[in-house]
C-alpha cells in the first residue's frame, strides 16, 4: 500500500529551473556537508545515512520567487496527495547538492523527536523541486517512495529537470545513490525542499 504522491514536470516553468541550477552552482562555496537530527536532538554527519550537501546561505528572491509558486499549487498538491488543506501553511525551505557517490537512506520527514516541548509545528506535506545541468551529467538518483507495508518494490521517481514532486511527510522514502562521472560539483543533483508544515499551538 502506496501514499498518494503527485509529479508534476514543468511546474514553474521551464526558466526558473534553469536559474536555480545557476544560482547552486555559483554559490557552491556556500554548501557544507548535510547533517542528520537525530531522536535525543544531536545532529551529526552521517555519510551511511545521507551523503549531500547543503546550502546555509539565504536564498533571497530566488526562493522567495520559488515559494510564491509553490503557495500557488498547493490546493492541486494537497489534492493530490490526499493531505487536507492547511490553513496557514509555515514553509522550510533547504537547498540540497547531491554529489558523485550521493544518497539518502530509508526515511520519513515527520519529526519524531522523543522530546516533543516547545514543538509547536509538523510536517505534514513534502515537497521536491529538482533542476540540474542541461544536459544532464548524472546516472541514477532516483526518488524511492516506499510501501507503508509489505515486501513491495518501491516507485522511482526520476530527479527530471524541472520536476516537483510532493508526497506526505509520512511516507517512507529515500534517494538512489547517483554517479557522477566528472565528479563536479556543477554536474551533480540539486534539489529545493519544502516541507509544507501547520501550526499545532
Ligand atoms: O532529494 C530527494 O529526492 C528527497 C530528499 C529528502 O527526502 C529529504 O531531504 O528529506
Ligand atoms: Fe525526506
Amino acid at each position: 500500500m502506496f501514499t498518494k504522491f503527485a509529479i508534476i514536470d514543468d511546474a514553474f516553468g521551464t526558466d526558473l529551473p534553469d536559474r536555480l541550477a545557476e544560482f547552486a552552482i555559483a554559490n557552491q562555496i556556500g554548501f557544507a556537508a548535510t547533517k542528520t537530527s537525530y531522536a535525543d536532538e544531536s545532529e551529526a554527519v552521517d555519510p551511511e545515512f545521507r551523503l549531500s550537501k547543503r546550502f546555509g546561505g539565504r536564498l533571497e528572491s530566488i526562493g522567495r520567487e520559488f515559494r510564491s509558486g509553490l503557495s500557488n499549487l498547493l490546493p492541486r498538491l494537497y489534492e493530490e496527495t490526499g493531505i487536507p488543506q492547511i490553513e496557514r501553511p509555515l514553509m522550510e525551505n533547504e537547498l540540497i547538492a547531491n554529489g558523485d557517490g550521493g544518497s539518502l537512506a530509508w526515511h520519513i520527514d515527520t519529526m519524531t523527536l522523543d522530546k516533543r516541548d516547545g514543538v509547536d509545528t509538523e510536517r505534514v506535506l513534502s515537497t521536491v523541486y529538482y533542476f540540474h545541468r542541461t544536459p544532464c551529467q548524472f546516472s541514477g538518483g532516483e526518488l524511492e517512495i516506499h510501501s507503508l507495508d509489505g515486501d513491495v518494490k518501491p516507485k522511482l521517481v526520476a530527479p527530471r529537470h524541472g520536476r516537483l514532486v510532493a508526497f506526505p511527510s509520512f511516507a517512507p522514502h529515500s534517494v538512489r545513490r547517483l554517479r557522477v562521472p566528472s565528479g563536479r560539483f556543477e554536474d551533480g543533483r540539486f534539489s529545493l525542499n519544502c516541507w509544507i508544515r501547520f501550526k499545532t499551538a
